[in-house]
């Protein structure tokens, strides 16, 4: 459709070789003959002239010439460097396969060997030492109209830890689907790795180890930079939408406080995460013809990410009917030290709100001293139970099973990335309940074959929610992002259940079916901020036409000349 539609011109300065060189606007040998006679670029190219599609067929085959994930991944993000039109054109093209390739899992190993790896500069690397040249760092961006930056400082790199300047994958990632599953122009996005140093040591005595070459600053030095940050990104680019991403738990949590009413921000990992797990739970327990306030949810992990889910089931099951006690006893939290009850020492401010008092476990019979997996399996019965440790294999067989015999088909979520530092493999889970499971994880995987039957595993990935989130704010302005417009992305994800509308097929809706979800959630999203003084105030078919017509596509545009 979209090919049939003249596509205006846009008008550019560069020229010669600087145009091929831009990926923005490069088109390598899709630049035709008037073109490149108009831009000097005659003999700088193969002299045939092709089309997108000859084009894809090509970088497909040679894309399909590496035999490893991670060689993949670096031809990829080689188009992403050269030709970002064509870039999207193939991802569009082969979402299902490339998505684990540019995203998780594939991109965890990208950050682990990103020196080793590192090809050509992308977005920018924001150094504590260069902080007295903030504002020209922020200037030497390439793209002008920045609107969505992605934001990591490293140090919680999906489950792996604490990467450094290497963590700058992950917003790359995170940004590649903002364009290809929420229609943000490339030219809109930007990448950016505060480094302040790492606490890595592997990396601090790797002689490839491109960042800062110490330990993290202190938290003090620390709080002053990003607000720096904070300041200067907005000066640069007011309003810019900013997705707080893969910060450790004790600073993740406060910035987000911290800036929260004050600029347009979220934390991915945080609010992107429980969004898409309760939008996944609701659809899971409507498949089971049941509510999700009649369920008892244990979690394997306590940071601010399964913090931020159980917070948002709370919110959920009150939005049901439970008080906000019944609730939060509702909620069995687990850390390494076992479950969180009231009393324990050493916990932080988000933990507190979300321990389990002496009097709801007064009947619990447990082994040792804590509780453990099995026991809080045995006594609290739960219909749910979701994983959000980073640690391999803590759902145990003996856990799986014990939750099995005191509920009929278990809710089971492994959500840790990547792949290895999964709780527990869904092929694992299947077998350990004798099929009788709905289980989804972070990452993605091929559907399970047991007993003659095949069992699709829902990727529950913040994927499905951040593209419509940022689609929503860039079509009505959002000065903020409220709780109210998250639980909307929820709710939407939870309407769009392939097995919900039609009895039949999966829990979520396909990765290829992404832009549609987006642009829906995006609505959605919109709507509230408007409706809550958040955001512009437009009519329902201004709204609507402005998701369309701004979700861009990969397509090339004619380009003409400015003439000066
Ligand atoms: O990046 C992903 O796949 C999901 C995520 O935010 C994380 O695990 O930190
Ligand atoms: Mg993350």
């Amino acid at each position: 459709m979209s090919e049939l539609v003249p596509k205006s011109p846009l008008y550019i300065h560069h020229a010669g070789p600087a145009l091929i060189e831009t990926p923005l606007l490069n088109k390598g040998t899709a630049f035709s003959k008037v073109e490149r006679t108009n831009f000097n670029l005659m003999g700088l190219l193969p002299p045939r002239y092709e089309s997108i599609e000859e084009q894809v067929e090509r970088a497909y085959l040679q894309y399909s010439s590496f035999k490893e994930a991670i060689n993949k991944h670096i031809y990829l993000r080689n188009i992403q460097d050269s030709n970002e039109t064509l870039f999207f054109k193939l991802l569009n093209r082969h979402i299902e396969e490339m998505m684990p390739i540019i995203y998780t899992p594939t991109v965890g190993e990208a950050c682990e060997r990103f020196s080793d790896i590192y090809r050509s500069n992308r977005g920018l690397f924001v150094s504590y030492t260069e902080r007295d040249q903030m504002d020209d760092i922020l200037r030497n961006a390439t793209k002008r109209n920045v609107k969505v930056i992605v934001v990591t400082d490293g140090e919680r790199i999906l489950g792996l830890g604490d990467q450094g300047m290497g963590g700058m994958g992950i917003p790359i990632g995170k940004l590649s689907l903002y364009t290809a599953c929420g229609g943000i122009s490339p030219a809109y996005t930007l990448p950016i790795t505060l480094d302040v140093g790492t606490n890595n040591e592997k990396l601090l005595n790797d002689p490839m180890y491109m960042g800062e070459r110490h330990k993290r600053i202190s938290q003090s030095a620390y709080d002053v930079f990003v607000d720096q940050f904070i300041v200067a990104a907005q000066k640069r680019w007011p309003g810019v939408m900013i997705q707080f991403e893969d910060f450790a738990q004790p600073n993740a949590m406060p910035l987000l406080k911290r800036y929260r009413n004050e600029v347009c921000c979220f934390n991915d990992d945080i609010q992107g995460t429980a969004a898409v797990a309760v939008g996944t739970l609701l659809a899971a327990c409507r498949k089971k013809g049941e509510k999700l306030s009649e369920q008892n949810v244990v979690f394997v992990g306590s940071g601010s990410a399964g913090c931020g889910i159980a917070e948002q089931i709370i919110l959920q099951m009150i939005g049901e009917g439970l008080t906000d006690k019944q609730a939060r006893g509702q909620v069995f939290m687990m850390d390494r030290f076992g479950l969180l009850t009231e009393g324990m020492t050493g916990l932080r401010e988000f933990q507190e709100a979300l321990v389990q008092n002496s009097t709801n476990l007064a009947d619990w019979s447990i082994d040792g001293e804590y509780a453990s997996l099995v026991d809080v399996m045995l006594n609290a019965k739960p219909g749910i139970l979701i994983g959000v440790s980073g640690v391999p294999g803590l759902f145990t067989e003996e856990a799986i099973k014990a939750m099995h015999k005191g509920n009929k088909t278990p809710i089971i979520f492994p959500l840790s990335n990547p792949i290895k530092q999964i709780e527990a493999r869904p092929e694992q889970i299947i077998e350990w309940t004798d099929g009788d499971v709905i289980c989804a994880s972070g990452s993605p995987f091929d559907p399970v074959q047991y007993k003659g039957e095949s069992y699709h595993i829902a990727q529950c990935n913040n994927a499905y929610i951040f593209p419509g989130i940022g689609l929503g704010v860039l079509a009505v302005k959002a000065k903020i992002i409220s709780d109210e417009m998250l639980m909307a992305t929820s709710v939407t994800l939870a309407d769009s259940s392939p097995v919900v509308n039609t009895g039949d097929g999966n829990l979520l809706p396909n990765l290829k079916d992404l832009p549609e979800l987006s642009k829906t959630i995006a609505f959605n999203v919109a709507k509230i901020a408007m409706e809550q003084g958040h955001a512009l105030t437009i009519s329902d078919e201004e709204l609507r036409a402005r998701i369309e017509k701004g979700f861009w596509l990969p397509e090339y545009r004619p380009y003409k000349r400015v003439s000066v």
